[in-house]
């Protein structure tokens, strides 16, 4: 059984249909990458994972072969399905200890916070920032480290790099490198090609809404017309501009 498969999936916002029979499956400890370009519905595969935001999904969703497509949102949240929006979310007044243990008490069997900061060293020495005086790229990593305190089994990571400068984008690879060391099952949405290549072994490209190929991310980056043909090709220089 695989941990998570979608099959004939579709998402509509109110009348807007914006998935169309979308099938993914996702095994137990792999590093998946959902790339596409603007607006192909790769967050929209996210949410409707999460049962957030979309109005309606329709097909079956199983997580751990039980069918989660009409779970709401909390109750897919309890099962160990964690979304990291775009954007960073992490409560601005709140300091970089206090948001990791304010995820963790919410959370049904949390990791001790202390081992976040060995994950994401980063982190121990801003302890006592407040979230909003953190950078893009801190806050970034509060991000992450506030959904895996909470020990997920599925981890859904909705473009980590975006508006990061390269460098930070490095530091950020080389924590998400640990990150999947840790029995965690993650899927990964991006534009920086470069950056999910790196990180994951096998990738799904959606083109309006639909599944336009899946394979290993060794044989996609062999298949320039592919990435030419669905992707808006960027480097990590790029897609930091
Ligand atoms: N909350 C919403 N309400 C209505 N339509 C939406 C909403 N969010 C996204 N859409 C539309 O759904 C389609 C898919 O968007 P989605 O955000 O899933 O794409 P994406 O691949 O994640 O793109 P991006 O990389 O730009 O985030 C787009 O046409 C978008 O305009």
């Amino acid at each position: 059984m695989s941990l998570l498969e979608l099959d004939g999936v579709d998402a509509y916002y109110e009348n807007s249909h914006v998935l169309f029979d979308l099938d993914m499956t996702v095994e137990e400890n792999e590093i998946i990458a959902l790339l596409g370009r603007n607006g192909a519905g790769k967050t929209t595969t996210l949410r409707s994972i999460v049962g957030s935001t979309v109005t309606r999904r329709e097909g079956e969703i199983t997580f751990r072969g039980e069918d989660i497509s009409s779970r709401s949102a909390n109750q897919i949240s309890r099962k160990g399905i964690k979304l990291v929006p775009e954007g960073r979310r992490v409560f601005p007044t709140l300091t970089v200890h206090e948001n990791l243990q304010v995820a963790a008490e919410t959370a049904v069997d949390p990791r001790p916070v202390e081992e976040m900061y060995d994950i994401f060293p980063v982190l121990d020495d801003l302890r006592g920032n407040n979230g909003q005086n953190l950078s893009g790229g801190e806050q970034q990593m509060l991000s992450v480290a506030r959904a895996l305190v909470q020990r997920p089994d599925l981890l859904l990571l909705d473009e980590p790099t975006e508006g990061l400068a390269p460098v930070i984008v490095d530091d950020l690879l080389e924590v998400l490198r640990n990150v999947v060391e840790e029995d965690v099952t993650v899927i990964i949405t991006e534009q920086n090609v470069d950056f999910v290549l790196e990180l994951s072994e096998r990738a799904y490209i959606i083109d309006k809404g639909a599944n336009a190929w899946d394979g290993t991310t060794e044989e996609l980056e062999n298949r320039e017309e592919l990435l030419d043909e669905y992707l808006s090709v960027s480097t990590a220089d790029e897609a930091a501009d």
